[in-house]
């Protein structure tokens, strides 16, 4: 697991440290970071670095001068480095002496900037950090255009300029980096934009004592396989926890088949299906124990509501029995929109273990959705009373308790119909054996992105797409995959 911070926390955390350290000497660590980093990208991507060709894009702030530095240590290992200095005159003073001491050449106009950029193997995006206001202004555009243009790689340096590093959301023109190297913590940007980011290295500058809890976590997979139930010599199939799913209707038997056939391979132990599919649920998933109504569906330690359940009088009734047991509730879909259209319903769901997984869509029916995806997960699991998974590349899980994790998808091949369906009796199945409702939903997120890149492919080559049953068939893989992680 580790934490990210917000720019401004990020900021605090700076100053004692800069208070105690010489002049210009955390700036110089930054760079000499992001130099290494450099570095080892021209390795790789040309076998050398002497008489490699390095443009700086240059803003007027820190960010820049940590460009301007770094690009002083690329010439003293004999890469021949450009800074285009997006405005001249405030350009970082030391670093742009430091740069020129090496004799780095300077340009101040875009249209030399960009033939400097066409002939790069690498281009350093400092043109923008922390203190970022909307997206990329023209000059800077069209120099991260003309990268883009070319296919010449950008390494971000902090953050990718034009992506608000706090909400990750881009600007109209933003950077597109191959990777990107930041310092003293990770920003949130870095995980929900991280397709924008590409692999993060973090540089320590010695904020860690300065900073305070963190207030995003992001797990890994050993945290999640060290979560994940496995049955001991003594379980049998009720002790590990019983799922029950009341979902599908007859126009939509699919959401039912998926959302517990994924419960099924989830966790060990016992499905139990309430609703009017059950004969198809039946005819995919014989070891599930279906029934037409949840009244008849037996004891259960957990309630998966919602996909394909219609929002109707029936739906809203079957969501209100299921909120009536007293028992962890994942609620997806129809569940989630019924919990918009009924004060009753959200006044049951409020203060118990109930897990909702809305898309933007479904949100927008019971909180508020603005830019910024974490603060508007927190608030809604504040004002509601229960931890919210708000779906998309990037899952955002809050728990009214005020804890927040977020999870980056490896790839978008999840975006495909259905796969909510199988996220929602996977979440439930863990719900069922005992997981708090944000350990459920972020753990079930990881398994669920891990199991659409493996469906498509996409850990060994470039990948296909996958289809939600694809997606629910590669979970056993994704299991074994966090579970052998563990440490
Ligand atoms: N503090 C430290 O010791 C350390 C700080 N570090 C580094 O400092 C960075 C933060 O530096 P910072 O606070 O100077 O802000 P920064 O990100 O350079 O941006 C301000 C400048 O950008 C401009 N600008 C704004 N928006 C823009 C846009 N959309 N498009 C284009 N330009 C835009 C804005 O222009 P203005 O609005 O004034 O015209 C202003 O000139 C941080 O990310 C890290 O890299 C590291 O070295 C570690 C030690
Ligand atoms: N662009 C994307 N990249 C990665 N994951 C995505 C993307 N778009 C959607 N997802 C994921 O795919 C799933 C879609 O769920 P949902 O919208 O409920 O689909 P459905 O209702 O068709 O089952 C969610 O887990 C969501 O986080
Ligand atoms: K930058």
């Amino acid at each position: 697991m580790y934490g990210v911070w917000t720019p401004e926390q990020v900021r605090a955390a700076e100053e004692p440290v800069l208070a105690r350290t010489p002049e210009g000497a955390l700036m110089r660590r930054a760079a000499r970071g992001v130099a290494q980093v450099a570095l080892a990208e021209l390795e790789r991507r040309t076998g050398g670095v002497a008489g490699c060709r390095v443009v700086v894009l240059a803003g007027a702030g820190n960010n820049g001068g940590d460009g301007l530095w770094a690009g002083y240590e690329l010439r003293r290992r004999g890469v021949a480095v450009t800074a285009v200095l997006l405005s001249p005159d405030r350009a970082h003073p030391a670093g742009l002496a430091a740069l020129r001491r090496q004799k780095g050449r300077t340009l101040s106009d875009v249209e030399h900037g960009v033939a400097a950029v066409d002939g790069a193997d690498l281009v350093l995006d400092a043109i923008v950090g922390t203190g970022a206001r909307g997206g990329l202004r023209p000059e800077a555009a069209t120099l991260a255009r003309a990268a883009a243009v070319a296919g010449v790689p950008v390494l971000a340096v902090d953050t990718p300029s034009g992506i608000d590093p706090l909400t990750g959301v881009p600007g109209d023109e933003f950077v597109d980096a191959a990777a990107t190297v930041t310092f003293g913590a990770r920003k949130p940007v870095h995980v929900l934009a991280a397709p924008r980011c590409g692999p993060v290295t973090l540089v320590d500058i010695g904020l860690g004592p300065e900073l305070p809890p963190a207030p995003v976590q992001v797990l890994d997979a050993a945290d999640v396989g060290e979560r994940w139930p496995v049955p001991g010599p003594g379980d049998d199939k009720y002790t590990q926890g019983v799922v029950g799913v009341a979902a599908g209707s007859a126009t939509y038997p699919g959401a039912a088949v998926l959302a517990s056939g994924a419960a099924a391979l989830a966790t060990s132990g016992m499905v139990r299906y309430a609703g009017s599919a059950a004969h198809e649920v039946r005819a995919a998933w014989p070891e599930v124990v279906a029934t037409d109504t949840v009244g008849e569906a037996g004891r259960v330690q957990a309630w998966v509501v919602g996909p394909g359940l219609g929002t109707d009088d029936a739906g809203a009734g079957t969501l209100a029995e299921v909120l009536d047991a007293g028992l962890p509730v994942l609620a997806d879909a129809d569940a989630v929109t019924l919990l918009g259209q009924h004060a009753e319903l959200r006044e049951k769901a409020a203060g118990h273990p109930v897990l909702i997984t809305p898309h933007a869509g479904e949100f927008g029916r019971v909180a508020q959705l603005t830019d910024d995806r974490v603060d508007s997960a927190r608030r809604a699991a504040a004002d509601l009373g229960v931890t919210v998974l708000l779906k998309g590349n990037a899952t955002v899980v809050a728990d009214p308790d005020g804890r927040v994790l977020v999870h980056p998808a490896g790839s978008a091949w999840l975006a495909t119909a259905g796969s909510g369906d199988v996220l929602s009796g996977v979440a439930g199945a863990l719900l069922a054996a005992g997981l708090d409702p944000w350990w459920a939903g972020g753990c079930a997120a990881f398994v669920h992105a891990r199991a659409a890149d493996v469906g498509a492919g996409a850990a060994d080559g470039p990948g296909s797409p996958v289809p939600a049953s694809h997606v629910q068939a590669a979970l056993p893989r994704a299991i074994r995959e966090v579970r052998g992680a563990i440490r």
